[in-house]
């Protein structure tokens, strides 16, 4: 018998879901480089691998089955990171997941990189941005797909460097072509207000810059009260441990301060054993906003269509839950009050279309 729950979705449900407007709010680029991708860069590049480093493309995908936490995860993602080294490499990647994503109706997504993954091996922030921004460009041309790009700091990286990471991105945080701060990496041993001075810095360069970091994933609900209380962040990313304190519930609830919440990710890194272990229906009922994301669909086994999909097998939610689930995801976003109204129709219109579950 199966320990979870595991409700068969109608032909409804999956066309629903499919059609419905999706926000994404975390996604790491670099996890999005798929393991065919990875070794054709890699050979493109010159690139070699560590010993004992998978060597085809289906040993290195079903490696990522046995991560047994983010540490895990993390050391291959980072010798991922290594294939990527031109302008081209970086649009390639970037168009390779928006015209992806273009068909599980995506309509907004606010995309994370790493600078310091790859200035540590000598190449420049405005390389790896351009050919992000190139692709975020062709996409709103074809598709009228909406994006925004967050520069997310190394915590496992010292003060210095990602203060220096600051610096080097100054220009683009000014123009306002960096709209986002946030904090990744190894979450536990580097709690949120070692970066205070660090988010002070960015956001004295542009008062427009919005903040966000990744916290209660690994780390418990303390992480998500410092990263408010220290980094004065917006938003949450994972946030999921929030649970454990009905204090920091209340609060995020209060302050609609929004989780991104990433279901697939928290099963691969053992977060939690299964989807239906998440405070999905809890969020839902406590009135704490959140958005459903992918992280790294790349490794963690599916895109954002596949996150959705995931949630209603588990909590067999209703129309009305994933209109609740719709709006905050769009009301969360970092894009212009217009983008808001338009998504909202749009998903009004979604909502009249199919028949209620
Ligand atoms: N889920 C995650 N947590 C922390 N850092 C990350 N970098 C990429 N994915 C991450
Ligand atoms: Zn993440």
């Amino acid at each position: 018998m199966c320990e979870f729950p595991n409700h068969e979705l109608s032909e409804n449900q999956v066309a629903f879901l499919t059609e419905i407007p999706k926000c994404e709010h975390h996604l790491h680029i670099e996890g999005t480089l798929e393991p065919k991708l990875l070794f054709q860069l890699a050979e493109k590049n010159s690139i070699t691998f560590p010993q004992g480093f998978p060597t085809t493309h289906e040993e290195l995908a079903e490696s990522y089955n046995h991560f047994s936490n983010l540490q895990d995860f993390l050391d291959v993602y980072y010798i991922g990171c290594n294939v990527l080294i031109s302008e081209e490499d970086f649009y390639l990647l970037t168009l390779e997941y928006l015209t992806k994503v273009s068909k599980q109706g995506l309509k907004h997504t606010e995309i994370f990189f790493d600078p310091q993954s790859h200035t540590a091996r000598g190449l420049t922030i405005d390389l790896v941005f351009n050919g992000i921004q190139r692709a975020c460009d062709e996409i709103l041309a074809k598709k009228g797909i909406t994006t925004k790009i967050i520069m997310c700091l190394l915590r496992h990286c010292t003060i210095e460097d990602c203060s220096e990471t600051i610096d080097l991105a100054e220009h683009l945080i000014k123009e306002g072509k960096i709209h986002g701060l946030g904090l990744d990496s190894s979450e536990k041993p580097f709690p949120p207000e070692l970066f205070e001075q660090i988010y002070l810095k960015a956001k004295a360069l542009n008062p427009k810059l919005r903040l966000t970091a990744h916290a209660g994933e690994e780390g418990d609900s303390s992480y998500i009260t410092t990263a408010l209380d220290k980094l004065n962040v917006e938003r949450i990313d994972h946030g999921v441990r929030s649970i454990e304190d009905p204090k920091v519930i209340a609060r995020l609830a209060k302050n609609k301060i929004m989780l991104s919440v990433c279901p697939l990710s928290n099963v691969v890194l053992r977060v939690v054993k299964n989807v239906s272990e998440l405070p999905i229906r809890k969020f839902l009922d406590a009135n704490v906003p959140f958005s459903i994301n992918s992280d790294d669909p790349a490794y963690f086994g599916g895109y954002i269509l596949d996150n959705y999909l995931e949630v209603q097998r588990r909590f067999n939610l209703s129309k009305k839950d994933w209109a609740i689930i719709a709006t905050n995801a769009i009301l969360g976003s970092w894009c212009d009050e217009e983008r808001k109204t338009e998504l909202l129709l749009n998903l009004e219109t979604v909502m009249n279309k199919f028949e209620d579950f």
